[in-house]
């Protein structure tokens, strides 16, 4: 996690990300616990519509599998995720219903595709985040940034809830909120999302959270000489 700690502000990724989150009405902390699952008909994703799950801090990666019935594409990540979060942009992969995605980054060197990868094709070559689609399901095994430059060059998006393994570190916030209105959601309806997302303790953003939108801007100002 190294890359982790030198691009987002020289702490390590893994303890924050796989640490208890206190529902606001919950229960006390207790290592991998499940957060009580507050009531509400406002959807977000599947995986935290129930309450925000924590991951383990003895975690260290497992397998993605995309959904097709059969010769299903395999990644394999040796490494546990960081920054895992919902996104409400239009360009990532969510399930059927979903208004968020849920998507975390691992080190590129952690990940690597072990089965039927020749199902998998780039679905926007244009995009920042080249995203390996699979042709069957159209699901998005992993996305990729190809440029050197860009701030997280090294890191890898996955989808966490493609892999059957438990202990991947849970969702910590929610970006690109606003953003779901891209998607088909009515203005009217932020508010609801928005306390929804406060609820399940995500905070929400319209772009990043301030350690990314820091690190962004970090990379930026020694790009341009001014740190
Ligand atoms: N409002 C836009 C935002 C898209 C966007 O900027 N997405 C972010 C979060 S995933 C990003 O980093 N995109 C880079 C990319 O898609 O390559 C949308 O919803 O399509
Ligand atoms: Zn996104």
């Amino acid at each position: 996690m190294d890359i982790l700690k030198r691009w987002f502000g020289g702490q390590s990724a893994t303890p924050a990300a796989s640490s208890h989150r206190p529902e606001p009405k919950a229960a006390p902390s207790a290592a991998a616990a499940t957060q009580a699952p507050p009531t509400s008909n406002t959807k977000i994703h599947p995986a935290v519509d129930g309450g925000v799950k924590a991951g383990s801090d003895a975690f260290n990666g497992g397998t993605l599998h995309c959904r097709c019935d059969s010769n299903k594409v395999e990644v394999t990540v040796k490494a546990q995720c960081a920054h895992n979060h919902v996104c409400g942009c239009t360009k990532c992969w969510k399930p059927n219903g979903a208004t968020f995605s849920m998507v975390a980054v691992v080190p590129r060197d952690s990940l690597s595709v072990t089965a039927n990868e020749d199902k998998l094709e780039v679905v926007d070559a244009s995009a920042a985040i080249q995203r390996h689609a699979c042709k069957g399901c159209g699901v998005h095994m992993y996305g990729r940034i190809e440029n050197t430059d860009h701030p997280f060059h090294g890191l890898d998006f996955i989808h966490t809830e493609l892999s059957n393994d438990s202990g991947w570190a849970g969702p910590e916030f929610a970006a690109f909120v606003s953003s779901i209105i891209e998607g088909g959601t009515h203005p009217d309806n932020m508010d609801d999302v928005r306390s929804r997302l406060k609820q399940l303790g995500l905070e929400p953003y319209d772009c990043l959270s301030p350690p990314l939108m820091d690190a962004i801007a970090t990379h930026t100002a020694k790009a341009k000489g001014v740190l």
